[in-house]
């Protein structure tokens, strides 16, 4: 409900995927994690504001930025094509939409939007979704452009090396699955995440991120998370929807997101991060995997990590 009163300060959390990230790649990833949480938090400052077109636009700068694996710089099938995952949702009202297996597209996260805002479906799979986004004259980029020379390496290490797709370990993990939660002023939360997938996957291939409760949920009663890492592991918990109800059950979003992961990790043996916001707003960040980059923005400041336990203050 549009109250038109300020209930809670509005507040972005962004992810660009957990993994085991190379030291070299750091600053790209808290980088493009700051710029992706400023953008959105522009569009939460904004006064008819709304965090479904917060993470929208938070997902999108990622998705463009090569240093993530999302639209342009997803990584590779095990054929050399690109088959993209994403989801958006809504906590006001539940609303959800959601691709898989998405080719010439630079931003999955908004034909996941579209499907949300102009089909009766949440999701939308391969032939299907591709035709969709033609139909709805999403601009049709050849995969040649999203494809990245990193991208190319990665496959071709991962066929060179053990041979079995990974989201966080490995060559796959120079790259990360793209994120975004945000609270506008008016209490109304949202959810979006963005994946390429892993290195080497089969053709066909759907992991956690468009499912709905693995790689995103979010209700307004409670909070709103987003997921990176193994995805077979992410969806077999349905992870983000665990931690709202272990929210739901009087945890913190801090404590909720960490429980949920180790309760993965201790069932499946994967790993993984999350991000999470409270409907108040409160922040919760964990990863068990070596590394997951991360910012938010509340008020005046833009908070950013990479390193467990880390994190850096900016003036916005
Ligand atoms: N890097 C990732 O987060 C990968 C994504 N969760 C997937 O398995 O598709």
């Amino acid at each position: 409900m549009f109250l038109g009163t300020t209930m809670i300060d509005p507040v972005i959390l962004v992810h660009g995927g957990a993994g085991d990230i190379p030291e070299w790649r750091v600053p790209l990833k808290l980088h493009g994690v700051r710029k992706a949480a400023r953008a959105g938090y522009n569009i939460l400052s904004k006064v008819e504001c709304s965090a479904l077109d917060a993470v929208e636009a938070a997902v999108k700068i990622m998705e463009d930025d090569e240093a993530f694996n999302a639209g342009k710089g997803s990584v590779l099938t095990i054929k050399g094509t690109i088959e993209m995952d994403a989801i958006i949702m809504e906590g006001k009202n539940l609303n959800t939409g959601a691709v898989a297996g998405l080719s010439n597209v630079s931003n999955p996260v908004s034909v996941a939007r579209l499907v949300m805002d102009s089909t009766p479906h949440i999701f939308l799979a391969g032939p299907g979704a591709n035709a969709f986004a033609r139909e709805k004259g999403v601009p049709y980029v050849p995969d040649d452009e999203l494809i990245t020379d990193f991208a190319r390496e990665a496959l071709d290490d991962f066929i060179h090396g053990k041979g079995e797709a990974t989201s966080e370990l490995g060559q796959e993990s120079k790259h990360g699955t793209v994120g975004a939660v945000a609270i506008d002023r008016y209490g109304h939360l949202a959810c979006a995440t963005s994946t390429g997938g892993m290195t080497g996957k089969l053709p066909g291939r759907v992991g956690d991120t468009p499912l709905v409760g693995a790689g995103g949920y979010c209700d307004d009663a409670e909070g709103a998370s987003s997921a990176t890492g193994h995805g077979e592991s992410i969806a077999k918990v349905c992870l983000c929807h665990h931690i709202i109800g272990l929210m739901q059950s009087g945890l913190d979003p801090k404590e909720a997101t960490e429980l949920a992961l180790t309760n993965m990790k201790n069932r499946t043996g994967g790993t993984a991060g999350a991000i999470t916001l409270s409907n108040k707003g409160q922040v919760g960040i964990h990863f068990n995997s070596k590394r997951m980059a991360w910012a938010y923005v509340r008020g005046g400041e833009v908070h950013s990590g990479i390193n467990p336990d880390e994190d850096d203050i900016e003036l916005l």
